[in-house]
């Protein structure tokens, strides 16, 4: 039965944490660079301070010269050239001040953010490479691509446009908020009070917006997963003539993500305009009570000047926000997309406690002496049950032991399910029931580094990454250049790597498109051969060599799998007739076992396959 659980992370209802539990998510990244942080949050108290006496400034050089009572008592006992002397150079110190600190806080919250999106960065990378495979089979790679690149460009965007400066406009507000009321009360309350239904307005704005950006991200990541299906499999897609039909569903995803686009761009707009006459709507609130109030001889004309100022203030960050509003909204749905992925839990973790080793392992696995491996490289299964998805088992109560040193062959049909044996073996998924031990151990008491190290596998497709030989047969591990050369001459591989342009130091192309299939296994196999595993497995590991080069490194093999453990998996039933023991497969159980000659003569399954295979020959 298909799973019900765990959906697709981009099919989940976009908006399920508010921006505020979102916000909460970067503390512990910006905690990483507190100093700078904390130097730029007590920065904000001079700047919104400096910003916020501007406007009284204005107001008393107005009151000063009109000759109001208002005036503050320092002033009075002035001379009104001193007076206003003094006022503009006050005014002047607090635009310097202002100046300056801006400068200092921006550079500073840059820096914090830059550092915050490479460390998110790295975190997310770290997380998606130690997911199970399982995740990675529900998962299209270009979406992940998307999450980890313009996901993270987008929350870095939110620090380099300044958009985190919202925090200083937020603190204006209320700074400015605190003085009004200070100076006057009613001109105060009517300002505030505009701020109300606008907010409520930006608010239900910015809802729609995030919706809508939530979306159009979704539709990039298909986009980019389109993309990058086509491109890996281009060859595919050439040689079926399909370019004309998966560019018409290009086409139709692409045209998809432009009007969600589309939708981002009209709320955006409706932000900017909301605020961009709301301004007009307060200078002329203030004009018309403040009016009153003067014809009343309550207001001065100076406080009157003050609060026009005060108005034009209170909504200069709202307006700002509105700038740096797409660059904000865009970042907190990267954030959720990118906590999306961080919250994916690593299913297959080692164990935390009663963690056990297996006996008789060199340290590094360096050692080349495969004497001390003689008796050890036993492998049990027991009542394994396993499904991909829920209930839907494709192994089903396995039980068999593979004694130390010896080569079993795992024969059955396609999809009989001799692949998902050697991944659960590898613990590359965890099974649904029972046990699988290595020597005794059960493979989840093991760090899954102590067992990949001790199970050599060798599959179909030798992958290749950029680099050269050399790294390709070490894969990042430290041998020294001769355990390189002896692991490559062990596999009969020297040959073909001293025939390359630079030898062990020619570079290779991703996925190694300079080399052919069967130069690829080749590299695989040294790269097997250097970690002296105990137990080796392979799958279809000669299918892609040709007669040629399966002889050789049938030689080489042969060598390899002297004293260890070995499962082998092979169509081609002629290539396994000497193996000591046949495991025969049907649709995930387990239905023979016996050498080639008992499962002959029992007229089995098997006997079927190896007549059928004979007839084709
Ligand atoms: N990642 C996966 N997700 C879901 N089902 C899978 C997955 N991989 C394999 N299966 C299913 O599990 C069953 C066993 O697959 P497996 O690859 O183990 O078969 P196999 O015997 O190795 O086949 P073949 O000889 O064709 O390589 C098949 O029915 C297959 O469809």
């Amino acid at each position: 039965m298909p799973s019900p659980a765990s959906p697709n992370p981009a099919q989940r209802s976009p908006r399920r944490e508010n921006d505020w539990r979102l916000f909460l998510r970067l503390i512990p990244y910006a905690r990483r660079s507190g100093k700078l942080l904390l130097i730029s949050l007590i920065l904000l108290v001079p700047l919104s301070l400096a910003g916020a006496i501007q406007p009284i400034l204005i107001g008393q050089a107005v009151s000063l010269i009109r000759s109001e009572p208002n005036v503050f008592g320092f002033l009075q006992q002035l001379s009104l050239s001193q007076g206003l002397n003094l006022l503009a150079g006050l005014l002047l110190l607090t635009i310097v001040l202002r100046f300056a600190l801006q400068a200092i806080q921006g550079y500073l919250v840059q820096e914090v953010g830059q550092r915050t999106t490479a460390e998110i960065r790295n975190d997310l990378f770290v997380h998606i490479t130690s997911l199970a495979v399982r995740f990675f089979d529900r998962t299209p790679v270009g979406k992940l691509i998307t999450r980890l690149t313009s996901d993270v460009e987008a929350l870095g965007e939110v620090f380099s446009t300044g958009a985190i400066g919202i925090l200083t406009d937020l603190f204006s507000i209320v700074t400015i908020a605190v003085l009004m009321f200070w100076r006057q009360w009613q001109l105060a309350t009517l300002l505030v009070l505009m701020l109300v239904p606008v907010t409520a307005l930006v608010v239900y704005f910015q809802q729609r917006y995030r919706r809508e950006n939530y979306r159009a991200r979704d539709e990039l990541s298909s986009l980019n997963a389109m993309l990058q299906e086509n491109i890996s499999g281009i060859g595919v897609v050439q040689i079926f003539r399909r370019e004309r039909f998966n560019a018409q569903l290009f086409r139709k995803n692409n045209h998809r993500y432009i009007r969600a686009v589309d939708r981002t761009i009209f709320y955006d707009a409706s932000v900017s305009a909301t605020l961009e006459w709301i301004v007009l709507v307060a200078v002329a609130g203030v004009l018309w009570l403040g009016g009153r109030l003067v014809l009343q001889d309550t207001l001065t004309v100076g406080e009157l000047a003050e609060f026009i100022l005060f108005s034009q203030r209170l909504f200069d960050p709202l307006r700002q926000f509105a700038d740096k509003f797409t660059a904000i909204q865009a970042g907190f749905t990267a954030i959720e997309r990118i906590t999306d992925i961080l919250n994916e839990p690593i299913e297959i973790r080692d164990p935390e406690s009663k963690i056990l080793t297996l006996q008789g392992i060199a340290g590094n696995g360096h050692s080349p002496d495969s004497s001390q491996n003689t008796h050890l490289g036993e492998i049990r299964f027991e009542h394994v049950w396993f499904a991909y998805k829920q209930d839907d088992y494709v192994l089903k109560d396995l039980n068999f032991t593979i004694k130390p040193g010896e080569k079993v062959a795992l024969v059955g049909p396609t999809g009989a399910g001799k692949s998902s044996i050697i991944r659960l073996l590898c613990r590359l998924y965890d099974i649904s029931n029972g046990r699988i031990l290595v020597d005794g151990i059960d493979i989840r008491d093991l760090r899954q580094a102590e067992l990949r190290r001790h199970v050599g596998v060798i599959l179909q497709d030798g992958f290749i990454f950029a680099g050269d030989v050399k790294s390709n047969i070490s894969l990042g591990e430290t041998y020294p250049p001769e355990m390189i050369r002896m692991a490559a001459e062990k596999t009969n591989v020297a040959g073909f790597i001293e025939d390359l342009p630079d030898g062990y130091d020619t570079q290779l192309r991703e996925r190694g498109t300079n080399l052919s299939g069967g130069q690829k296994q080749l590299l695989a196999f040294a790269r097997v051969a250097i970690r002296d595993p105990r137990i080796l497995v392979l799958d279809e590991a000669t299918a892609s060599l040709d007669v040629g080069t399966e002889a050789l490194i049938q030689e080489a093999l042969d060598r390899l799998l002297e004293k260890r453990t070995a499962i082998i998996i092979a169509h081609r039933l002629s290539t396994i007739k000497n193996v000591d023991r046949i495991l025969v497969l049907k649709r995930g159980e387990l239905v023979e076992a016996g050498n080639h000659e008992e499962l002959l003569a029992q007229n089995g399954l098997y006997a079927s396959l190896y007549k059928l295979q004979m007839l084709g020959k």
